[in-house]
């Protein structure tokens, strides 16, 4: 193996006064979501029990017993003055008395399942245990890609398996190395149901052995989604708020872009935006941005002839009170540019919702003040940070400014599952135009795989990207014009092609464009040579 950074987290786990837990949860039966959303939820109501960490969720074919739905599957990180048998005495309440979770046979479908996997006292010490009802770490552990997977999420990458003494980050390099198709799994970002349906953004992710350090780092290989943009406003940079104000003629084109992307694509993602964000822009009231979106994401909701269960939306706001009534009305995202900074509601009314997703996007000052903010160095890097982008040598001056991104979305994302908001609900976006110049811009769409591979260890925290979908927005953007000398915005359609089709090569999974009619093929022709997706 090799020598890995040993984060704080294990030196100082002394410090907690509590116990930690790590906890498996499965569910194949009835709503899974909420039901893992009410197991988490009954844990952290216990007294003695404060559920630290949330991992991705994973959609996995069964185990053992193939004749069943399929599972959902993630890992928790508790911190607890249970004894493991108390703990275990909690989980089983909440799988039975709960969650009315009838056990039909062994490995048989189940509204919840959780194990205990592994249980450390608080001086930093594992428990290795043996009873009739009890074993820790659990015995299956090392044989399981959909608990490895999410629990390498939330442990540095230096915590070792109490029994084998290897780093946990092995035990599932050694799955992958038997490059099974059952550990192919697929992260799933819950949405609202409609019509009693699971909704999801689906990644199915496959571990791709990086050749120069024998790593394995996980490449999305399902279709990458066009987000198209619908903007409300009147000065929108790029399509001159041409719909503004018309209900029906922005209905309009609604179905356009969705006709378009679904003729290549399972779902299309649709994001409306009130508020324009260009550089100096003049921002809309509160009041403007709500009259111009709240009604049309009811109309578009009510309207019988747009197949919901495809089309998702979006809400390009900043704002957490837009976002909140966004959300009532019927979206499915929000998508904030300002990553949670410019409203400090932001994160709780995320909070709020577990099932709907949040693009948390990189940039720094405001509308006003960002073009100026382009400075990035190392010199920010607090000494007790400990950076690394797992399966990636880079740590020299070339991935300077993505690991500043990474560094600075590090923060709001700390700050965003502090208030509540599980790491399953976020996205992840470089911020290409905001507080970039232009070389920074084609530097941060050229490290996006480094930033999916970003983590940070600090005293108590560890924060690892893995798994977070990346969403790029590059489209008419100042950039283009600057390298191809197209000054108007809506002449750079063409070149916006080009650059969604590089952004998907770089391991973008979702692009945000205007022109969908011919971005989608660019996305789908990047996908079919750079993700082998046909
Ligand atoms: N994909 C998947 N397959 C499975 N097969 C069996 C069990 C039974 O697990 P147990 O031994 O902990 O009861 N759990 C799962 C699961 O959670 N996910
Ligand atoms: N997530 C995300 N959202 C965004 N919203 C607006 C704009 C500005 O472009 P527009 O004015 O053309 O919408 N760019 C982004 C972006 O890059 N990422």
């Amino acid at each position: 193996s090799f020598n890995l950074p040993v984060s704080r987290s294990a030196q100082t786990a002394s410090s907690s006064s509590m116990n930690v837990a790590y906890l498996a949860f499965g569910s194949n039966v009835g709503d899974r979501t909420s039901n893992i959303q009410c197991a988490i939820d009954s844990l952290n109501a216990h007294k003695d029990l404060h559920v630290t960490k949330v991992s991705s969720i994973f959609e996995s074919e069964p185990m053992y017993f193939q004749n069943q739905r399929l599972f959902l599957n993630g890992c928790i990180e508790v911190k607890t003055l249970l004894s493991p048998q108390e703990l275990l005495k909690l989980c089983k309440k909440i799988e039975y008395e709960e969650l009315k979770r009838v056990k039909e046979f062994d490995n048989g479908p189940r509204s919840i399942d959780l194990d205990i996997i592994l249980y450390k006292t608080e001086d930093g010490a594992n428990v290795v245990l043996t009873t009739d009802d009890l074993i820790i770490p659990h015995p299956r552990l090392l044989e399981r890609s959909f608990v490895l997977e999410p629990l390498c999420e939330l442990i540095s990458f230096s915590e070792v398996h109490p029994v084998t003494a290897e780093p946990i980050i092995e035990h599932l390099n050694q799955i992958y190395e038997q490059e099974r198709d059952e550990d192919v799994l697929c992260k799933v970002i819950p949405l609202p149901r409609i019509g009693g349906k699971d909704r999801f953004l689906k990644f199915k992710n496959k571990p791709i052995r990086d050749s120069v350090t024998g790593r394995f780092s996980t490449q999305t290989i399902s279709s990458t989604y066009t987000m198209g943009i619908l903007n409300t406003t009147p000065d929108s940079f790029s399509d001159g708020g041409l719909l503004s104000d018309n209900l029906d003629m922005q209905v309009e084109r609604i179905r356009v872009i969705v006709q378009e992307v679904l003729k290549l694509s399972e779902q299309v993602i649709i994001d409306i935006g009130g508020c324009s964000t260009r550089p100096n822009s003049e921002q809309a009231s509160q009041q403007q941005e709500l009259e111009r979106t709240i009604p049309l994401i009811k109309k578009i909701r009510s309207d019988k002839t747009i197949p919901h269960e495809k089309v998702i939306l979006s809400i390009d706001t900043y704002r957490a009170g837009i976002a909140k009534l966004a959300i009532e009305a019927g979206v499915d995202l929000v998508n904030d540019i300002s990553g949670g900074q410019f409203d400090a509601d932001m994160f709780a009314v995320l909070a709020e919702h577990p099932n709907v997703g949040y693009i948390m996007s990189h940039t720094r000052g405001d509308t006003s003040t960002m073009t100026k903010l382009t400075k990035y160095s190392d010199a920010e890097a607090e000494e007790n940070t400990i950076e690394y982008v797992y399966g990636h040598e880079e740590r020299g001056e070339d991935t300077v400014l993505v690991r500043n991104i990474g560094r600075e979305l590090a923060q709001q994302y700390a700050k965003a599952v502090e208030v509540g908001v599980k790491r399953w609900q976020i996205v992840l976006d470089p911020g290409v135009g905001f507080a970039k110049h232009s070389m920074q811009n084609l530097e941060a769409i050229k490290g996006i795989n480094v930033l999916k591979n970003y983590s940070l260890a600090r005293d108590q925290h560890f924060i690892h990207f893995r798994n977070l979908p990346v969403l790029v927005g590059p489209s008419r953007k100042k950039f283009i014009g600057k390298i191809t000398g197209d000054e108007t915005a809506a002449d750079r359609d063409f070149t916006t092609g080009t650059v969604a089709g590089a952004c998907v090569g770089f391991g973008a999974d979702i692009v945000r464009v205007h022109d969908t009619k011919n971005c989608v093929k660019s996305i789908r022709m990047a996908d079919a040579l750079y993700r082998q997706t046909l």
